[in-house]
């Protein structure tokens, strides 16, 4: 095994090298720098396991050091060495992304292994997962039916499903991010039954809890632990023993709470309110959240500690149309789905429906293509979807974005040309067409309907420009 290999930076050339020496005599690799510029282009040659760093230094200081590399490589481990008393500061280091501190000066080298060897650990823990992952994502899914709910063809959800197979096995949290509707809930259930966990599967939205609801709704109460407990109250927790227990919108804890939930992760315990003996629980943990953990740990409003317990197994589903792929295969899901449930026989729908819908973005994702199919199919009489159909939901978005761009275009022709007058009907009609053609891929049938109009009446003012370019 080649030897820790270390980062210390501190202006205070006499406390560096006095603690290198050391370092070095204990079989470590050291390297030094005197701030954090010199720091970070130290991690990028060198590629340090672990870095300790000083706060206050010229050029570049300890925070925004911290803030940099926790952003560029958040699995290792900083380690701040501060002067004693500087609590406030310890912790704003904490909160964008160090792991643990020491205090200076160093009295007792053995504190300083200590935090070495515990940083180590954590960072090798990591990395065996990493080369897990690597190992784990050739061949196929093993447990086909777990995932049998999730429709996908896509390369990136097939390897996040193995991921998740590979870890699902281990008592450890999950942490599944990705924006609404791109099947969070879904992929931690499927997390779930890969498992083989006895107990059940139980799913808490804790957005708009405050401090009070979590601990209630989570923990339970004891009869009288407030004024209006006049029973005993089980929490969720309870109820997904031998289970799992999947947080909804995790990113909106409360501040008070997160201490709780970390107390949870790390000893397994909680109190219900009211309660003086702590109660144990074996449930896995699954969080899910649309918002940039990453982010609300730099601005303070997500616990540094709680992210890094939590980012252990951390999974981002692409969004719906960075894997349009699967439009084709959600589609025909849907409509069977919908056919099945409104009693109706499944319909067909026109080629240019693909192209149609590939041009939209949908923000709402896999959530709001299951809706507009849904509500297609309901409308549907004659055995074939209508683009119109779609055209109610999607349409208003492509028309609007589309007539703002053209705006904006035509205004950049006015002001490019240096001429104080409006586009003229047919040079705005020109930019409209060029507009849909391009969010429709080319596709006439597609533009036409995007434009209201006819396929032929476009395909007229599209040949009418031509012959008049041609001309020219
Ligand atoms: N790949 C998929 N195949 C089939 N159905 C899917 C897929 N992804 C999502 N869905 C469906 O889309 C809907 C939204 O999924 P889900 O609730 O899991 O999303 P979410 O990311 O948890 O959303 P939110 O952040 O709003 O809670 C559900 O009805 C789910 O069944």
């Amino acid at each position: 095994m080649s030897p820790i290999k270390l980062l210390i930076i501190d202006d205070e050339l006499d406390f560096r090298e006095s603690i290198a020496l050391y370092l070095q005599d204990a079989g470590f690799v050291v390297l030094e720098a005197s701030n954090g510029r010199e720091g970070l282009d130290l991690f990028d040659h060198d590629r340090p396991d672990i870095v300790f760093t000083d706060l206050h230094m010229p050029v570049m200081d300890g925070f925004e050091f911290i803030a940099e590399l926790a952003g560029k490589s958040p699995a290792t481990p900083i380690i701040v060495i501060s002067g004693i008393g500087h609590v406030k500061e310890v912790t704003r280091a904490m909160r964008l992304g160090a792991r643990d501190y020491l205090v200076k000066p160093i009295l007792d080298m053995d504190d300083l292994k200590l935090v070495i060897m515990k940083a180590f650990r954590e960072n090798s823990l990591i990395k065996e997962i990493d080369s897990l992952k690597d190992k784990l994502l050739s061949g196929d899914l093993r447990h086909q039916e777990a995932f049998s709910l999730i429709k996908t063809q896509n390369q990136d959800m097939i390897a996040l499903m193995k991921y998740l197979e590979a870890i699902a096995i281990t008592s450890e949290p999950v942490l599944i991010t990705g924006e609404t509707g791109t099947g969070k809930e879904l992929l931690a259930e499927a997390v779930h039954k890969v498992s083989e966990r006895k107990g059940d599967f139980i799913a808490v939205n804790i957005s708009g809890l405050d401090d009070q609801m979590f601990s209630d709704t989570l923990f339970g109460h004891v009869k009288g632990a407030f004024s209006s407990a006049e029973h005993h109250r089980e929490g969720l927790l309870a109820q997904a023993a031998g289970g799992s227990i999947f947080l909804d919108e995790i990113g909106d804890l409360h501040e008070t709470s997160q201490v709780k939930l970390l107390r949870l992760l790390q000893e397994r315990k909680y109190y219900q309110l009211g309660a003086d003996i702590p109660k144990k629980t074996d449930a896995r943990i699954i969080a899910a959240t649309n918002r940039d953990l990453r982010q609300m740990v730099n601005s303070g409003t997500f616990r540094a500690d709680l992210y890094y317990r939590l980012f252990t197994h951390q999974i981002t589903i692409p969004p719906l149309r960075d894997r349009k792929g699967d439009i084709p295969l959600l589609l025909d899901c849907f409509i069977h789905e919908a056919a099945n449930t409104l009693g109706k026989k499944p319909p067909t729908y026109p080629p240019e429906l693909l192209s149609y819908l590939a041009a939209y973005d949908f923000p709402g994702n896999v959530r709001e293509l299951m809706a507009m199919v849904f509500d297609a199919v309901a409308r549907h009489t004659h055995g074939v979807l209508a683009i119109d159909s779609f055209r109610k939901a999607i349409g208003f978005e492509i028309s609007t974005k589309t007539a703002i761009n053209d705006m904006a275009k035509c205004t950049i022709m006015l002001h490019n040309g240096d001429v104080e007058r409006m586009p003229t009907l047919d040079e705005a009609e020109t930019v409209l067409i060029g507009q849909a053609m391009d969010l429709a891929n080319g596709n006439q049938g597609v533009a036409a309907t995007l434009l209201g109009i006819s396929r032929n009446a476009l395909n007229k003012k599209i040949n009418r420009r031509k012959a008049r370019s041609h001309m020219v």
